[in-house]
């Protein structure tokens, strides 16, 4: 598969504010990939060099074949972009709005196929203003795909939504991508790019500090949580040895084990000798949201 952004070694200052100090990555053709991290890490600076909206001081970006400084025309009509506060003119009807997008581009999609594709037919008469939030995010998510992009930017696209709508939101972005889209989105919800994206990249302070699959980000961290309430009237010192060291907290025991099968198997032994059934018995792995927070310093989210 062809590589659809490349990026070596970017670089933006802003005045004394160096905030790209030096990101590369690359995304693949139908890939959903993922920016992450923190406030003011550098991700809208770096979307916005890759969209063409914002000259970069140093480095090589190659979008679509293009360099998105000198594209023009030709690159903008290939590329959808869905930011967070777009704005259109209120006194528009939805199908109307969409319709007068569409004729700016060449190769646009079926107007009502669109609308339907992101929920809006029932409400394809309504003026603008009167649509909601979440409608409104919508109807910006149909005019950044009616041009039929190769790639379409989605900036914290589901930033506001109720649970319901993000959902919907999450299933609408995964069609997409079935549909073989190529997609890069900024996102401040963990669980949003454990769902959506190939492949994430997580920035601090203008710098890649992580890059991969969410499961291989999320894997790579080897320690998993073995949790159990301490049986009556048992110490931590009854307890069987286990690769980690016990903590005790409100008599729930926790052990960070680099073995989890081996730990516990040998607790299930030592439990089920004792013919104790041990209370709120849990092994979990950490999740992207866990590694996040670690490599970020616990810094940022919304
Ligand atoms: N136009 C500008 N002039 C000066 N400094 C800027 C400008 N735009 C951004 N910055 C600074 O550059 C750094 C990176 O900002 P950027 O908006 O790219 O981060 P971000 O990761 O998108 O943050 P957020 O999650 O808050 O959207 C920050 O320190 C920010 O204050």
């Amino acid at each position: 598969m062809s590589d659809v952004i490349v990026v070596r070694s970017l670089r933006r200052d802003y005045g004394p504010v160096r905030a790209v100090a030096d990101v590369s990555f690359s995304v693949a053709e139908g890939e959903v990939f993922a920016l992450l991290g923190p406030n003011g890490a550098g991700k809208s600076t770096t979307v916005e060099i890759l969209e063409g909206h914002r000259e970069r001081t140093a480095g090589s970006v190659e979008v679509l074949g293009y360099d998105p400084a000198t594209g023009g025309r030709a690159f903008r009509e290939r590329i959808g972009v869905v930011l967070q506060e777009a704005g259109f003119d209120e006194e528009f009807r939805v199908a109307e709005l969409v319709e007068m997008y569409a004729g700016l581009y060449p190769r646009r999609l079926d107007v009502e196929e669109l609308i339907g594709l992101v929920g809006l037919t029932e409400r394809r008469d309504a003026r603008t203003k009167t649509l909601s939030g979440g409608e409104k995010r919508r109807l910006d998510l149909a005019l950044g795909l009616v041009g039929s992009p190769d790639l379409l930017f989605l900036d914290e696209p589901t930033t506001g939504f109720d649970p319901a709508a993000r959902h919907r939101a999450w299933d609408l972005i995964a069609s997409l991508r079935d549909l073989g889209t190529t997609i890069l989105l900024t996102t401040h919800y963990m669980e949003e790019a454990e769902r959506l994206a190939d492949r994430v990249v997580v920035l601090v302070a203008g710098t890649v500090v992580a890059e991969g699959s969410p499961a291989d980000l999320a894997g790579a961290d080897r320690s998993a949580v073995l949790s159990f309430r301490l049986p009556e009237g048992m110490g931590p010192d009854d307890l069987p040895t286990l690769s980690g060291r016990p903590e005790v907290t409100a008599s729930q025991v926790t052990v960070a084990t680099s073995r989890p099968t081996g730990d516990m198997a040998a607790l299930g032994a030592w439990a089920t000798g004792l013919d104790l059934e041990l209370a709120d018995l849990t092994l979990s792995q950490p999740t992207l949201e866990d590694v996040y927070l670690r490599l970020t310093g616990g810094e940022g989210g919304d």
